[in-house]
């Protein structure tokens, strides 16, 4: 698979940046880390917009820089399109007028995708006629991508796009974004310091800390590493599973969906049966059985074997990792509860979760595209 090959170092004072990585030209990656870990650094310098960097980045076969040998392709032959967290469109302009500009400045590269694709992948058909100034911060967002993907780049940078949102707008946007790789064969390294919107888009996750790749990998598997700890979020930690839909109970508004053989219920998803969904179990909402539980409220009960156990010697808490068919679960229970039950490695354990803790999915798919 084609890569982007990046070999960097970037200093500011104190803060040095070192990244050594390569990302596959395909589907999302998420470029994740706390503020200030230097992720817009990073995606400065893959637009072309930091001439000051030492090393390489490499397009598949482009070079875009080397400093080795002073090369320098400058941001406006790299074929990147680069989208800020506050969406800047031309304010005198209709939205149509806003997506006509870049249209009609990129035809020389291309006519794909075409106008009518990209405004039909945002939704945007009824908002054509409305001046961009009587948006919506999330509509506005989607103006602002649409226009980047009428430049006809080769690699989209998206810099924390939905940072500005609440989280019905968030909700609103995030099934465009992760559509767009498939339907544009178009690859997205996408900043954020999110793990909800890394949980619910990326298909992989490089972690930036201190400047630093702290890890990298599917997601599945990052946000599964307890090893992680705060780098992760403490708060918001949790992981993603993929599950197909198996059924619709209209009764009570639930959907059915299969985890590797077992049974999860969540509030009904728009999604036809056989459909894959990633859905996003947060650790804190997971909960510890030895018995399997009965007489209980909590409809999803899985069964699993613990992995690993990490008590954090400054809280009341510990992280747990539950195998749960293959796939990492994590738990936060306290550490009062790991030693009541006698958690430990290799425990078979029942993980139960409320239906309504688990976050909606973002994006269906077919199971082929898995
Ligand atoms: N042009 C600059 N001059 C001096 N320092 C800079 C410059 N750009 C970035 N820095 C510093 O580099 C570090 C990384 O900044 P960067 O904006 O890349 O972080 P970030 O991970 O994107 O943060 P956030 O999530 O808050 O946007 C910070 O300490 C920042 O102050």
């Amino acid at each position: 698979m084609a890569m982007l090959d990046i070999g960097i170092a970037r200093r500011f004072g104190a803060f040095d940046l070192k990244v050594e990585e390569a990302i596959p030209l395909a589907g999302i990656t998420a470029l994740f880390g706390h503020s200030g870990c230097g992720k817009s650094t990073l995606l400065r310098i893959l637009s072309g917009l930091d001439r000051e960097a030492n090393g390489h980045v490499r397009f598949d076969r482009d070079i875009w820089q080397d400093s080795a040998t002073g090369q320098f392709v400058p941001t406006e032959r790299r074929g990147v399109g680069y989208v800020f967290q506050d969406a800047r469109l031309f304010d005198h302009l209709s939205v149509k007028g806003n997506l006509a500009f870049a249209d009609r400045r990129s035809r020389k590269i291309g006519d794909r995708p075409t106008f009518d694709d990209v405004v039909d992948a945002l939704d945007l058909a009824p908002l054509l006629d409305r001046s961009v100034t009587a948006l919506s911060g999330g509509e506005r967002q989607r103006v602002a991508i649409a226009r980047t993907l009428l430049s006809r780049p080769r690699l989209l940078l998206l810099d924390e796009p939905l940072a500005a949102l609440d989280g019905r707008r968030k909700a609103e946007i995030l099934p465009h974004i992760a559509s767009l790789p498939r339907r544009f064969s178009i690859p997205i390294v996408y900043v954020t310091h999110s793990v909800e919107e890394v949980g619910q888009l990326a298909d992989r996750m490089i972690v930036l800390s201190a400047g630093c790749v702290a890890a990298r990998g599917p997601v599945e598997e990052v946000l599964s590493r307890i090893d992680l700890g705060p780098l992760t979020g403490r708060f918001e930690a949790g992981v993603t599973l993929t599950a197909q839909i198996v059924g619709h109970d209209a009764e009570w508004a639930m959907t059915k969906l299969d985890h590797r053989g077992q049974r999860l219920l969540v509030p009904r998803i728009d999604g036809a049966i056989g459909q894959m969904v990633k859905v996003r179990l947060r650790a804190r909402d997971v909960a510890l059985a030895t018995e399997r539980p009965s007489g209980l409220s909590i409809r999803n009960v899985l069964s699993g074997t613990v992995r690993q156990v990490a008590a954090e010697a400054d809280t009341a808490y510990a992280e747990v990792l539950v195998d749960v068919a293959g796939v990492g679960v994590r738990a936060r229970v306290t550490r009062m509860a790991v030693a009541g039950l006698g958690l430990a490695e290799g425990r078979p354990v029942f993980v139960l979760v409320k239906s309504i803790a688990i976050d909606r999915p973002a994006q269906t798919y077919r199971q082929d595209d898995v």
